[in-house]
């Protein structure tokens, strides 16, 4: 089994950091740790609300992975967002940071966090400049999918690099164990060996963790994996170096 790059979601960060003013914890420095302790790259999602993630985290990041050989900076976000306030929208900031790749997400503003993939019966068309015009940039561009082979199909028409599983619904099966656990999961090996005969890479997140982590690693060529939430919260308890250690073991294996 190939590795699969750990990428750590700092959202969490930048949510403690926004409930105070000033700048505890800062996001760069804790994007150095993660990396540091072996991570593959970094991951944020500015939304329009600036819950976690505001615009000059984006810059801060970008500058301090740009230079750094095989680690890659990923931007995830609604396409459609627009301005709001000192938030530029998602395209432009993308443009303006230009990360090494972008993961398109069909979030709205008011969500609590990402809940579904793209719909692209619907929103195809629309997607296809905008993934052209990201590409033209240099930058990989990956779209939030759930596990549909009929989806991830019109995902290789629209243009994408890459798929992002969503593996909300997986954690929560997991979590319960439930009957539905070994149906979700052969959808997602489905789906992402439909991506890979496709030409398609394969990402995967949303609630992923160190319980469900291992046997996700089993869908194939699984290319990257981005964490955000559970880490956060394992590094509460372990500190962030060594929960990172303990997500990259698992990755790397
Ligand atoms: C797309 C996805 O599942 C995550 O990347 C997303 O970043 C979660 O967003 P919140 O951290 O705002 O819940
Ligand atoms: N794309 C998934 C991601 O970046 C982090 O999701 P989560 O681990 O915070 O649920």
């Amino acid at each position: 089994m190939s590795k699969t790059a750990l990428s750590v979601n700092l959202n969490k960060v930048a949510l403690l950091r926004n409930s105070r003013e000033g700048n505890f914890p800062c996001v760069v420095e804790h994007a150095k740790v993660c990396l540091d302790a072996g991570a593959d790259g970094i991951t944020v999602h500015p939304r329009p609300d600036q819950r976690h993630i505001r615009p000059h985290d984006v810059y801060d990041l970008a500058e301090l992975v740009r230079p750094l050989d095989g680690i890659e900076f990923n931007v995830e976000g609604n396409p459609f967002a627009e301005s709001l306030g000192d938030y530029p929208g998602f395209i432009e900031l993308v443009e303006a940071t230009k990360p090494d790749q972008c993961t398109l997400v069909p979030d709205s503003n008011d969500q609590l966090t990402s809940d579904h993939g793209f719909d692209l019966t619907r929103s195809g068309d629309e997607l296809r400049p905008i993934i052209k015009r990201l590409q033209d940039q240099g930058i990989r561009v990956s779209l939030f999918m759930d596990p549909d082979v009929e989806q991830i199909k019109l995902a290789k028409a629209v243009g994408a690099d890459r798929i992002e599983l969503y593996t909300g619904p997986y954690a929560e099966a997991y979590k319960l164990q439930s009957e539905q656990l070994e149906s979700i999961y052969q959808a997602h090996y489905k789906a992402a060996e439909a991506a890979n005969e496709l030409g398609l890479g394969v990402n995967a997140g949303h609630d992923l963790n160190l319980d469900n982590l291992d046997k996700y690693r089993g869908i194939p060529q699984l290319l990257e994996v981005s964490i955000g939430h559970a880490l956060t919260v394992d590094s509460l308890a372990m500190g962030m170096r060594t929960a990172v250690e303990r997500y990259r073991v698992i990755c790397h294996k």
